[in-house]
């Protein structure tokens, strides 16, 4: 039997710095199962991207392994979306919320290389991916997808924030940049579209798009939602003062926060979301952890458009 061909897209710069060694480890569990490994790096998330589609487009390769957390987990997607490539992963980063969702394991690359080949072997499973279409004029245009949740709330202004700081790393800027956000933040005025319904006028304070359950490293945020039903849950916490909000929040950990009244939840396949501004400035929405755009955008369920090996 010829050796599986698998391309290895690693992020080092993951789990605060442990995707390096973690990726050279899975590299090794997967050569000496084996496989035959190309492995790819780059300088930054969009030159390996760019690596993986010349790969793909250029090298006949059996599957597409990322190392990282749920950025890489989104980078993979993007770049297998559409062709009958399929998609694994060696959770390697600070949530790992998606891999923990497929019940893969998390930063063991020995274990995750072995579940990988023997689904590689059967088949593995198909789940669904969700095209983010922007309406700003700015970008490239091209569809974004995301596996996971999409952020277009509380939880997307603080992102954002964050993602301005190079300090402190991993959950305490976080938690800085809730602490920062939270004294003048106040529910903003979205108009949700759901399928063919007619576009409803919320106040709310949280808004998330889940195909998977959770970010964060383990906040359900969209507790219910399934990745192979072909949907997307929309979950918004309406207007309450940051008191209470700052009293609901938190059950996000259980995922009880759905069972308050004030919270909404709803499925859909078709997803329209748009904000007024305030200041000026809209939301600027966050998938799977990464920067999307900024709301108006779109978002459509593609059902089982992604063959992961798990
Ligand atoms: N050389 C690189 N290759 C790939 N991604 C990189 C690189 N340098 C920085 N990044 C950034 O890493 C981020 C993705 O990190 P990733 O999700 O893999 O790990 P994490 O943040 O530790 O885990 P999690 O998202 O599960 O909490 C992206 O925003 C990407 O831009």
């Amino acid at each position: 039997m010829n050796a599986s061909r698998i391309a290895v897209a690693v992020n080092p710069t993951s789990g605060q710095g442990r995707g390096a060694a973690l990726g050279d480890a899975a590299v090794a569990a997967l050569s000496t199962l084996g496989a035959s490994v190309q492995r790819l790096e780059g300088t930054s998330a969009a030159d390996l991207a760019a690596r993986i589609a010349a790969s793909l487009d250029h090298e006949d390769v059996d599957a597409l392994v990322v190392v990282g957390g749920d950025g890489m987990v989104h980078l993979g997607v993007a770049a297998v979306v559409g062709t009958d490539v399929p998609l694994g992963i060696v959770a390697a980063g600070t949530g790992n919320d998606i891999a923990r969702t497929l019940g893969l394991p998390v930063r063991d690359p020995q274990a995750a290389a072995t579940v990988l080949l023997e689904k590689l072997a059967t088949g593995g499973r198909r789940i669904d991916a969700v095209e983010v279409r922007p309406e700003e004029t700015a970008g490239d245009g091209a569809p974004r997808w995301f596996a996971g949740v999409l952020a277009a709330g509380f939880d997307a202004v603080v992102n954002e924030r964050a993602n301005g700081w190079n300090r402190p790393r991993g959950r305490a800027k976080y938690v800085l940049a809730m602490l920062a956000e939270l004294p003048r933040f106040s529910a903003r005025t979205y108009t949700v579209t759901l399928d063919d319904e007619a576009a409803a006028v919320e106040k709310a304070m949280l808004v998330a798009l889940g195909n998977g359950p959770s970010y964060g490293g383990g906040m359900r945020v969209c507790p219910d939602a399934s990745m192979d039903d072909g949907l997307t849950e929309v979950v918004l916490v309406r207007e309450v003062p940051v008191p209470t909000f700052l009293r609901i929040f938190p059950r996000v950990y259980s995922g009880s926060h759905v069972r308050d009244p004030r919270v909404v939840v709803h499925r859909a396949r078709r997803v329209r979301l748009d904000v007024e501004p305030v200041r000026g400035r809209k939301i600027v929405a966050y998938a799977d952890g990464e920067r999307i755009a900024e709301l108006p955008l779109t978002c459509i369920t593609h059902p089982g458009a992604v063959t992961v090996l798990a």
